[in-house]
């Protein structure tokens, strides 16, 4: 499902004299349909600049990221900005402890989006919603509320049911149990089995040993040479 072949990434710091860091260099990972891989590391070793760049969020300068998009492979270091759109829409998921809040929009309303962008009927992506939001423990008389005002530990679990709430074929975690209790963190890994069961490629970041443990199907070391 996804290919990454030599991908490299230096970031250049203009306002500190030019400064160069290589974070990639020639860094290469396969990852298959019902894999779980987690990027393994020292801090500062490149695991959220591979896991951007996974995203698109980060352009490599040179390599390829080649991920299995319905019946074609797109590279994400040529792909232009519509087809990256089109590739997140449908075929990759990210999933991280932080949610972006929209003013005013609830939380039942902010976990269905993704599907409901899909054209799945709302009767649907609501009972899913709220299937999700219950299984992470999310109050439900918060379900109607934005989330703005909810801790910051009810923001992440709001933030990973909006995460889970689409099939995806891929999906990215960077650390989406970190800060959450032994209950919620369970749940979480209750989800990345069941994705994994049900085909997705998965490619996280965990720091905490359990949890890591209990998920990766395999571990990819990251250096200046992964
Ligand atoms: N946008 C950026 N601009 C400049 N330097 C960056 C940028 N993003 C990351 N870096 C640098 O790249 C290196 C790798 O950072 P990255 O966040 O990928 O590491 P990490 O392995 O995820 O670390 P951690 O485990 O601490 O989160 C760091 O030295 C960091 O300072």
């Amino acid at each position: 499902m996804i290919r990454v072949e030599n991908v490299s990434k230096t970031f250049v710091l203009y306002q500190q004299n030019g400064v160069r860091l290589p974070v990639l260099q020639n860094a290469s990972l396969e990852v298959n349909s019902g894999e779980c891989v987690v990027l393994h590391g020292h801090s500062g070793s490149g695991k959220s600049t591979l896991l951007r760049s996974l995203y698109a969020n980060y352009l490599p300068d040179e390599g390829h990221i080649h991920v299995r998009h319905g019946d074609e492979w797109v590279d994400l270091v040529q792909a232009p900005a519509r087809k990256v759109r089109d590739v997140r829409r449908t075929t990759i998921g990210w999933v991280s402890q932080f949610l972006r809040v929209i003013p005013r929009v609830p939380a039942l309303e902010v976990v269905m989006q993704p599907l409901l962008d899909l054209g799945v009927p709302r009767d649907i992506c609501a009972t899913k919603a709220a299937s999700l939001l219950t299984r992470l423990n999310v109050p439900e008389h918060l379900w109607h509320l934005a989330p703005s005002t909810f801790s910051g530990g009810e923001q992440q679990r709001v933030n990973i049911a909006r995460g889970f709430i689409v099939d995806y074929p891929i999906l990215l975690l960077d650390e989406p149990t970190a800060s959450l209790d032994a209950t919620n963190s369970a749940a979480v890994i209750d989800l990345i089995e069941e994705a994994k069961a049900r085909g997705a490629a998965i490619v996280g970041i965990f720091h905490d040993d359990a949890v890591r443990e209990r998920v990766a199907d395999r571990l990819h070391p990251m250096g200046i040479t992964a």
